[in-house]
């Protein structure tokens, strides 16, 4: 496939939304990256079950059809089963317990999707594509969209992977992915809105045969106004029986309407929104007086940062770049990426970082959804996410970005700085939008502190020898 060097115009303005609003976000990665080391075959058992809403009022949420306990249970071919021991996905996570007899029912209803970050939402609707495409047919039957690049990417080598043994056709829909003069045949497609829109209405992409279309990060997508539309307008290309799924881990309130309106009728897997925290994740806060104390603090904590792999956001672009250049000049081994990288250049960072090439990963919100890296237990806030006018806290960010540590059932800590009234604040708010608690650590004795977070980090590095899976240190 043709790789980009260059990202559209479309995917340009989505990343300056998304940084400029200091929200919302890309995320994820890894097209081609066959990477099972960092499978388990553990289970997500999350303390707090979904909430099941079926739009069909006569089903019964709590007969055994609504949930599985065992893959088997679902009939799928043998091809996939052997995807799911390639993967060493032994048992279903709790989500994927809920929505697969859903998404696998028939007729095939649409389904609103919510759970925890790191529990297994990729997996299950991918499971539900590769379950639902015709195999003896080459045309495009399955659409996946994706908020970035790297999260396209990154559910794409997931179809590959799962779908190895099938013989599933699939095809790579961001910029300059596809080849000059070629329709697609591919049977699968994951990609990012705006090239999709744009091989639709070139007629590269034919739709009449579409059965299916996902949207990952779904509250994302339908949030910000850019791919909002042209989420809609792909939609609307579509035929009008095809199964709509919507996958998030929030749906905050403003988006409900959205998500209704795309996906109709929807059955719906939903949390409280004070269920939303893993319990895996140790949040901790480091109260800095100013921005050099925070810079400071940075440094004091590089030592901790390298115990596994650790991912440092910050408001944008610049600042990314300027903390890249004063930690590298002080002697610090990091890497940076945002959305100014180019799409070779992002898949070659990001990489370098997921196959722990790399350690230290400083981004802005370009990463804080969907990455799936097990070997992150470590995210810094270095400047807590907003809205786009700078103050408000942006809750559902602060949560996907700490999100990408504590995955599947591992423990991880997140530390966000404070430096003035404002971010003190915004961290106060946060913990009251979640209902959770923020430890203080105090910077006092560099010493104490570290133990205290060592101490987390450490039970990740055993939880993760346990379980066979490198900690990548
Ligand atoms: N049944 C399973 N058995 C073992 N591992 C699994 C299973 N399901 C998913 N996983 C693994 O769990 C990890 C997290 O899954 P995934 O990325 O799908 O989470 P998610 O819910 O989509 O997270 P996010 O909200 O951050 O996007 C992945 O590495 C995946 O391979």
């Amino acid at each position: 496939m043709a790789e980009s060097s260059k990202t559209s115009w479309a995917d340009d303005v989505q990343e300056q939304e998304q940084e400029q609003e200091a929200m919302a976000k890309q995320a994820g990665q890894a097209a081609g990256v066959e990477d099972e080391s960092q499978k388990h075959s553990e289970l997500v058992t999350n303390e707090h079950d979904v909430k099941v809403t079926l739009a069909d009022q006569q089903a019964d949420p709590n007969s055994p059809l609504y949930s599985i306990k065992s893959f088997q249970e679902l009939g799928l071919s043998e091809e996939l089963q052997k995807g799911l021991v390639l993967m060493r996905f032994s048992r279903p996570s709790k989500i994927q317990e809920r929505a697969l007899p859903l998404l696998l029912k028939d007729p095939p209803t649409n389904l609103i999707g919510q759970s925890q970050s790191g529990t297994g939402k990729t997996a299950a609707f991918v499971l539900a594509m590769l379950t639902r495409v015709d195999l003896t047919k080459n045309t495009p039957q399955v659409l996946c969209l994706a908020p970035s690049r790297e999260l396209a990417r990154q559910i794409l080598a997931v179809v590959n992977n799962m779908g190895s043994f099938t013989g599933v056709k699939t095809q790579f829909a961001v910029p300059l992915a596809i080849e000059k003069g070629k329709i697609i045949d591919a049977q699968i497609v994951v990609g990012t809105p705006g090239t999709v829109l744009d091989c639709i209405k070139r007629r590269v992409l034919p739709t009449k045969d579409m059965i299916m279309i996902c949207l990952d990060e779904a509250d994302n997508m339908l949030d910000q106004q850019g791919l909002g539309d042209q989420c809609f307008r792909v939609k609307n290309m579509m035929p009008k029986t095809v199964q709509v799924l919507l996958f998030s881990a929030t749906f905050p309130q403003k988006v409900i309407e959205y998500a209704d309106k795309f996906a109709p009728t929807a059955n719906k897997l939903t949390l409280k929104q004070e269920e939303l925290t893993v319990e895996g994740i140790k949040q901790f806060y480091m109260d800095c007086n100013s921005d050099d104390e925070k810079y400071q603090t940075i440094l004091n904590l590089y030592e901790l940062m390298t115990i596994g792999q650790s991912v440092i956001f910050v408001r944008r672009r610049e600042n990314a770049n300027e903390l890249h250049k004063r930690m590298a000049e002080d002697g610090h081994t990091v890497s940076s990426l945002h959305g100014a990288f180019e799409g070779t250049e992002r898949d070659r960072i990001i990489d370098d970082f997921r196959f722990g090439r790399s350690k230290v990963l400083i981004t802005t919100n370009v990463i804080a959804r969907g990455i799936d890296i097990a070997s992150v237990n470590l995210v810094v806030n270095y400047d807590l996410p907003t809205l786009a006018d700078g103050r408000t806290p942006d809750f559902e960010t602060y949560l996907h970005r700490i999100g990408r540590t504590g995955r599947f059932g591992r423990v991880g800590a997140s530390v966000s700085f404070v430096q003035d009234q404002l971010s003190w604040q915004q961290m106060d708010a946060i913990q009251r939008h979640f209902n959770c608690v923020m430890t203080r650590v105090d910077t006092s004795d560099w010493t104490i502190a570290r133990k205290q977070i060592k101490a987390v980090l450490k039970s990740n590095a055993s939880q993760e020898q346990f379980m066979g899976v490198g900690a990548g240190n």
